[in-house]
C-alpha cells in the first residue's frame, strides 16, 4: 500500500458533492434501470406494468432532460471512508465541506433540486431553503485517499425504516417479511429493502443504510448460490417479499424488490438487532474516490440501457377521460377503483403543511384562502421550474400523512375528489365512503412525466411555505389510477391479494408439475 501522505483539497471534496447531487438528481443507477426494465418485460398485473412503465419512461426523460428524477429530492446522505495518510486542507470541517457541496448543488440555476429539510424538527420547521444539513458518517480507513458514497434518500421511503430487537432464537427473516407486508407501498416498490443485523441499535440502522447503496446482483447470487447466512437470507427474504404481491405502487404484481441487501456485525449474546430500511423507486446514490488529483470526474452512463418505452405502451385500453372543470358528485360516483383516469382542467394542490394550516383556520372559524368547493386536491411539493417550465417534476406524495385530516377536510370544504401516492388507512376510508369524494393515485418515482402534463401553475395560497405552498394546476391528460372508489374498494388491498394468490396458485402448480 502507498504510504505517501496525500492531500486532498477541501475545495475538491465540496466540487465533488455538488457534482455527483446533482448527477443522480436525473441518472438512475444503470443497474437498478437494468432490473426494472427486466421486471417490466415479465410483469403481468396490467396495472403495475404501466407503473414501471411511467418510472422507466420518466428515468429516461429526466436523464436526457437533467431534471430531477423525482421531485422529492431527497435527504443527502454521506458514508465516508478517509484514510489515514490523507490529509485534507481545509479551513472548515468534513460536514461543512459536504454542505457547502449540497448548497452548490441543490440551487444550481440550472437544475435546481427540491430543498426538502426542515428545521426544527419539532418545532417551526421552517425549510432551510439549500437542503442542508447533510447527515455525514465518517470512517477512519488505511490508506491515503477518500472514499464517498452520496445518496439522495426520499423521504416516502425513509419514513418505513423499521427497528427492532429479537430475541437471539427469533427469525430475522419472518420478522422482515411480516414487516414489509405492514409497510404499505408509500415506499414507492419497485425498490430494494435493506436489513442490517447485530452490532447496538445504532448499528445496525447503519448497516442497513450503507447497505442499500450496494450494487443489486441478486440474479448472479440466485444462480451461483449463497456462500454464507447473509446471501441465504438475501435470496430467501428476495423471494418471499416478492411472494407478498405488493408489485409496483402496491397495486398488485411480480415484483415488489429488485434486490435485497442484508449486512451484519457481531452483537451482544443476548440480543439480535435487527434494522429494515426501504429504498424507493428514485433510487439515487454514488461512489467515487478523491485521491488529490481534482474533483471526481463523472461520465454520463449509455443511456442506450435505458429501455425506449413510449407513451403509447403505456396507454390502457379502457381509459376514462375527465374534464375537472365540470366535475359532479354522480360522475366522481361512477369511477370504479382499478381504471385509469386521463385528467385535463384546474385543480388545487396542498400537502403537509398546507394541510396543517387549512385544519387550524376551519377550527378557528376562519375562511380558507382557496375555495375547495367541487375540486380535486393533489398532494404534491413540486421542484421549481427552470429553462421555460411551467413546474419542475411533480410527483404524488404519501397520501397516508394526510389521513388525519381527511375527515375534516371532507365535511368542511366541499372537495370532489384528492390524488396522491399508495394506500389510505381506515379512517381516511370510512370519510371517503360518506362523503362520497373518491381517492386517486398517480405514480410516485414518475414526477418528470407528470410535470409535462401541467400546462399552468400558479401559487395561489401560503406562498411562505415554498414547495408546500397551494398551487393551481392547469393539467391535460394527467394519468391516474382510481385506489379508493366510494363505496370504499381499495385498489392497494383488492391488487396485492389477488396477486398474491397468483402467485401462490402458480408455485403449487409448478411443485405438482401441473
Ligand atoms: O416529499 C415528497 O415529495 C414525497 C415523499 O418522498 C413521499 O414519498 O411521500
Amino acid at each position: 500500500m502507498d504510504r505517501r501522505t496525500r492531500t486532498i483539497a477541501g475545495k475538491d471534496i465540496t466540487r465533488s458533492v455538488a457534482d455527483a447531487l446533482q448527477y443522480i438528481s436525473y441518472y438512475h443507477p444503470p443497474d437498478y434501470i437494468r432490473s426494472l426494465s427486466q421486471a417490466y418485460a415479465g410483469e403481468q398485473s396490467p396495472a403495475a406494468k404501466n407503473a414501471i412503465g411511467q418510472i422507466l419512461l420518466n428515468s429516461r426523460m429526466a436523464a436526457f432532460g437533467r431534471r430531477p428524477i423525482c421531485q422529492d429530492t431527497g435527504l443527502v446522505v454521506v458514508f465516508a471512508k478517509v484514510g489515514m495518510d490523507a490529509r485534507i486542507k481545509s479551513t472548515v470541517g468534513f460536514a461543512d465541506l459536504v454542505n457547502r457541496g449540497v448548497r452548490q448543488a441543490y440551487l444550481d440555476p440550472d437544475n435546481p433540486l427540491r430543498p426538502s429539510i426542515v428545521s426544527d424538527p419539532l418545532g417551526r420547521r421552517v425549510n432551510t431553503r439549500d437542503n442542508t444539513p447533510a447527515v455525514v458518517h465518517v470512517d477512519l480507513v488505511p490508506g491515503n485517499q477518500i472514499e464517498i458514497t452520496i445518496a439522495a434518500k426520499g423521504g416516502g421511503s425513509e419514513n418505513k425504516a423499521r427497528f427492532t430487537t429479537l430475541n437471539p432464537s427469533a427469525s430475522v427473516a419472518d420478522w422482515v417479511v411480516d414487516t414489509v407486508s405492514t409497510l404499505g407501498s408509500g415506499w414507492c416498490p419497485p425498490g430494494l429493502i435493506s436489513v442490517g443485523i447485530g452490532g447496538s441499535a445504532e448499528k445496525a440502522m447503519l448497516l442497513a443504510k450503507e447497505a442499500m447503496n450496494e450494487p443489486i446482483d441478486i440474479s448472479e447470487l440466485t444462480a451461483r448460490g449463497p456462500s454464507n447466512a447473509e446471501e441465504a437470507l438475501r435470496i430467501e427474504l428476495y423471494e418471499r417479499i416478492n411472494g407478498l404481491g405488493i408489485g409496483a405502487q402496491g397495486l398488485g404484481g411480480l415484483t415488489t424488490v429488485v434486490d435485497v441487501k442484508v449486512a451484519s456485525y457481531p452483537t451482544h449474546a443476548a440480543s439480535k438487532p435487527v434494522a429494515l430500511i426501504p429504498q424507493c423507486a428514485a433510487n439515487r446514490h454514488l461512489s467515487f474516490t478523491l485521491d488529490g488529483t481534482g474533483p471526481v470526474q463523472l461520465q454520463p452512463p449509455d443511456l442506450s440501457e435505458w429501455p425506449q418505452v413510449g407513451n403509447k405502451d403505456l396507454l390502457t385500453a379502457n381509459v376514462r377521460r375527465v374534464n375537472l372543470d365540470a366535475l359532479t358528485k354522480e360522475e366522481t360516483a361512477s369511477w370504479r377503483c382499478g381504471e385509469t383516469l386521463l385528467l385535463s382542467g384546474k385543480m388545487l394542490t396542498g400537502r403537509d403543511a398546507a394541510h396543517m394550516r387549512m385544519i387550524d383556520l376551519i377550527n378557528a372559524g376562519e375562511p380558507l384562502p382557496v375555495d375547495l368547493r367541487g375540486r380535486l386536491i393533489y398532494y404534491v411539493g413540486p421542484v421549481r421550474p427552470v429553462r421555460g417550465e411551467v413546474v419542475g417534476p411533480a410527483g404524488p406524495t404519501t397520501s397516508s400523512r394526510m389521513d388525519s385530516f381527511t375527515e375534516k377536510m371532507l365535511a368542511e370544504t366541499g372537495l370532489y375528489a384528492m390524488v396522491g401516492k399508495a394506500e389510505r388507512g381506515p379512517t381516511a376510508i370510512a370519510s371517503i365512503v360518506r362523503y362520497k369524494t373518491p381517492y386517486l393515485i398517480a405514480v410516485g418515482g414518475a414526477a418528470y412525466l407528470i410535470a409535462k402534463s401541467i400546462k399552468t401553475a400558479r401559487i395561489v395560497a401560503f406562498e411562505d411555505l415554498g414547495m408546500e405552498a397551494i398551487y393551481e394546476f392547469e393539467v391535460q391528460d394527467m394519468p391516474v389510477i382510481m385506489a379508493v372508489d366510494v363505496e370504499g374498494n381499495s385498489i392497494h388491498s383488492s391488487g396485492p391479494l389477488e396477486w398474491r394468490k397468483r402467485m401462490a396458485a402458480d408455485m403449487i402448480a409448478r411443485n405438482i408439475g401441473v
